[in-house]
């Protein structure tokens, strides 16, 4: 299995797959400068009346609940249901669900409407999507009693799709098999879209191959160890914009051999 997604890097550069992504205003830059990093097409738009034509064009969609309004909402139902007709994975980032009721409601409303084979979210985003009490303040993650890897498994059986809920350890499952990524730096959480960016990388794996289970693992992975990376050639007077800038850098020349050597990944695991 760590080979699966370690084979998936030369995978995407060699095919350049096509992202389309409905996602927020703050950080969709980031999300487009990260897909192209690991060698992937990204394509941000959000008409209703230009997302169905577009996503049949592409590898993978990402639906991002980051800033999310009406408008996006029926763009996201749109491109989601046109998407899983093709036989297009669709990933979703439930940004902010548990803060407001709109968008836990909202939430709920897409996922009876679109199949997601991908979910993607901090600890209290994922609880908050299964019905449990909300600590998610704005667009981050409260303290939980659960561990990441346990609400990962519930998540995934109880929303039927693979969950990668990051955190200090982020943990993927399929509900059935459970997989823990020791990677990370405490500097990926004081830069905005960290997670929006692992979740555009998700999609640009999630592009090139039907094993979504390798996808999750090398897109949230690559994030964490990019983290470590860059927040290891900060310099004394450099801080959170240089990293965020160094975090790019490393995306772009993570590959095969460099993600082998620094992954902590357990291996997948029967629950
Ligand atoms: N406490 C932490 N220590 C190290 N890395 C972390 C920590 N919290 C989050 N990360 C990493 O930051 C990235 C974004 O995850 P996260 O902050 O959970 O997403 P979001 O920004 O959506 O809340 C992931 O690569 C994750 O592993
Ligand atoms: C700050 C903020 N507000 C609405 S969307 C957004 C970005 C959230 O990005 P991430 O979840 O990756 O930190
Ligand atoms: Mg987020």
């Amino acid at each position: 299995m760590k080979i699966s997604s370690a084979d998936l890097f030369m995978k995407v550069r060699e095919r350049k797959p096509l992202v389309h992504q409905i996602t927020n205003f703050v950080t969709v830059n980031d999300c487009a400068n990260a897909t192209l990093a690991i060698g992937g097409s990204p394509v941000m738009t959000s008409s209703p009346r230009e997302v169905a034509d577009m996503v049949k064009l592409a590898n993978a969609l990402v639906l991002n609940f980051g800033t999310i309004d009406d408008k996006a909402l029926e763009a996201m139902e749109i491109a989601g249901k046109t998407a899983n007709a093709l036989d297009i994975p669709v990933i979703l980032d439930p940004v902010g669900v548990g803060a407001t009721s709109y968008r836990t409601e909202q939430v709920k409303e897409l996922l009876s409407k679109v199949t997601f084979q991908i979910i993607r979210g901090n600890a209290s985003e994922i609880l908050s999507m299964m019905g449990g009490d909300t600590v998610t303040r704005g667009v981050d993650s409260g303290e939980l009693a659960i561990s990441n890897a346990e609400l990962a498994a519930q998540a995934a059986n109880e929303l039927n799709s693979i969950i990668v809920v990051s955190g200090a350890k982020d943990a993927v499952s399929d509900g059935k098999h459970t997989s823990i990524i020791d990677n990370g730096n405490l500097l990926l959480t004081n830069v905005t879209g960290t997670g929006c960016m692992s979740t555009a990388l998700i999609g640009a794996f999630s592009g090139v191959t039907d094993d979504f289970y390798s996808a999750a693992i090398a897109g949230i992975s690559t994030m964490s160890i990019s983290g470590e990376l860059a927040a290891s050639t900060l310099q004394k007077d450099e801080g959170t914009g240089t990293f965020r800038v160094r975090l790019i850098d490393a995306i772009s020349r993570m590959d095969k051999e460099i993600w082998m050597h620094e992954v902590k990944l357990s291996e997948k695991v029967a629950n």
